[in-house]
């Protein structure tokens, strides 16, 4: 009988999951290598190049994925290419199911909606990384992830172009009332009016938070002739001829178009309502494509119904329905019915990330992220974890072992994980840690396939052990 015990959780007592992953040195035919994200030259200075070898921890074929809210084919190419089993469903899923479901799998993939609160994350015993498949990272909690030893990634920035597109499109079309005129025509109606219509050339479009996303928007409202001022809460270099001002009442005093890129955190919880809509010019407008939490809606529709703010577009909200089909009633926000009925609004399905560009790059940049997790323990890119790599395994070093292990940051802890290392030579080995919790990858060369598992139970017994996997 093959030893087992590849994987533990030594908090969580993960057998279950220990069970199900079998050794195995045969990589199959699926397997995709990992040492190719690398180039060749990675981290080995003069030595000449040699193919890295595929870490092969336990048959990929007993990795289980859950994917929710569709996440983009290239994603699913790029798991099924390692044999992993994947479940996949279009729409996020109720929190009773989620849990049930949580409970099984080694990887989660979601988008903006699905919450993984301490509440769900606390029945995901088998649970190794959460896939972001999106800019956002709101939706988890990334401390309790990071102490229970589960790694989160997310794309930083695949989607930011197509956000900054359809901001544009929206200044346009808030400024020449679009929406309104298309439903009236599409409701048999001519209105033929130029009244408070306005070219966006030589407005002043004042930016909240810039970004990556506030940042791309600058340069293309540039290239539409308007002016750009931004405010964010450390100073970052101007793009073009923008100007960071010193305050947010500044910058709502300036602007004609005020739109918001900024993170939903405490301190952006309501960052918009009755004071700061009441600072903005007369007859401004309001863009809101980050987080539902950012604007104060109910002050939004008061500021909108007296005519001091002449147009919003909103991409989110703070309770956003499951899945397409859903209704957007008073029965998700209590005011939905009221936003509806305002004039010149644009109200879309936080649709500002979804352009199959954007969505089929962050299924590889994700997908690709998380292989490099699962099977070489690579955290770069990590949002909750210290980013640590080593250079790929050479193909030649057959009998080498790569050991991951996430513990508490507690003084000490090193000296012991050496001292159970110590019968071996160390190759190479990295450690870094981030608040709480510390992040070790060490490569040890000739290690027999039974020292393995004293490895893995002799650093699965230290006190400060949150995760230990030994891959090879
Ligand atoms: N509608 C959609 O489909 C999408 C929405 N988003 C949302 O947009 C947000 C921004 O995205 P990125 O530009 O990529 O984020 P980013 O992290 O690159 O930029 C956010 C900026 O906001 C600044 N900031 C933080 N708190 C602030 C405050 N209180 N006041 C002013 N500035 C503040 C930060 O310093 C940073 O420069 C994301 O966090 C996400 O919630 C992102 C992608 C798609
Ligand atoms: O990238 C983000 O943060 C977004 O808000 C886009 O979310 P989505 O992938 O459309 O659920």
């Amino acid at each position: 009988m093959p030893p087992k015990d590849i994987i533990n959780k030594a908090a969580d007592g993960l057998d279950a999951l220990a069970n199900t992953l079998s050794i195995s040195t045969s990589p199959t035919s699926t397997f995709h290598s990992p040492g190719s994200h690398f180039p060749a030259s990675f981290g080995r200075g003069s030595r000449p190049a040699r193919a890295p070898r595929q870490l092969k921890p336990f048959n990929t074929e007993d990795i289980k994925i859950l994917l929710l809210e569709n996440v983009n084919q290239t994603a699913l190419d790029i798991f099924n290419k390692q044999g992993y089993q994947v479940e996949f469903h279009k729409s996020s899923l109720p929190e009773d199911q989620l849990i049930q479901k949580i409970r099984d799998v080694h990887v989660i993939g979601i988008r903006s909606k699905t919450k993984l609160t301490d509440r769900v994350l606390a029945e995901a015993k088998n649970l190794l990384v959460i896939g972001c498949f999106c800019i956002g990272t709101n939706q988890v909690d990334l401390e309790y992830a990071a102490k229970h030893g589960i790694a989160v990634f997310n794309s930083p920035f695949s989607n930011s172009r197509s956000v900054a597109e359809l901001v544009i499109a929206e200044v346009i079309s808030l400024a020449r009332q679009l929406g309104d005129r298309s439903l009236e025509l599409h409701q048999g109606r001519w209105n033929k009016v130029s009244s408070k219509c306005w070219e966006i050339r030589g407005k002043t479009l004042g930016i909240v938070g810039y970004g990556h996303i506030g940042s791309q928007l600058s340069v293309l409202a540039e290239a539409m002739g308007m002016a750009v001022r931004y405010y964010d809460v450390v100073p970052i270099m101007s793009l073009g001829t923008a100007r960071q001002v010193g305050s947010l009442q500044e910058l709502l005093q300036q602007s004609d178009f005020v739109t918001l890129h900024v993170p939903e955190l405490p301190e952006t919880k309501d960052l918009i309502g009755e004071k700061e809509l009441n600072q903005m010019k007369n007859g401004s407008y309001l863009i809101n494509a980050s987080r539902g939490s950012v604007v104060n809606i109910p002050d939004l529709i008061n500021a909108m119904k007296s005519g001091r703010i002449a147009g919003a577009a909103l991409d989110v909200y703070p309770n956003e329905p499951a899945a397409n089909g859903d209704f957007f009633t008073n029965d998700l926000n209590l005011w939905a019915e009221d936003l509806r009925g305002l004039k010149n609004i644009i109200l879309t399905p936080h649709i500002g990330g979804s352009t199959e560009e954007a969505q089929s790059a962050i299924g590889v940049e994700v997908g690709d992220a998380i292989v490099r997790y699962v099977n070489e323990g690579v955290t770069i890119g990590a949002v909750n974890m210290p980013e640590c790599t080593l250079r790929s395994i050479d193909f030649e070093q057959a009998s080498h072992i790569r050991v991951i292990f996430i513990h508490h940051n507690k003084p000490g802890v090193l000296r012991q994980v050496n001292a159970i290392l110590s019968d071996h030579n160390v190759e190479k080995q990295i450690s870094d840690s981030r608040g709480d919790v510390a992040y070790l990858m060490a490569d040890i060369s000739d290690v027999k396939e039974n020292e393995r598992k004293d490895i893995n139970e002799g650093l699965e017994s230290l006190g400060a052990c949150i995760l230990t996997r030994v891959l090879f």
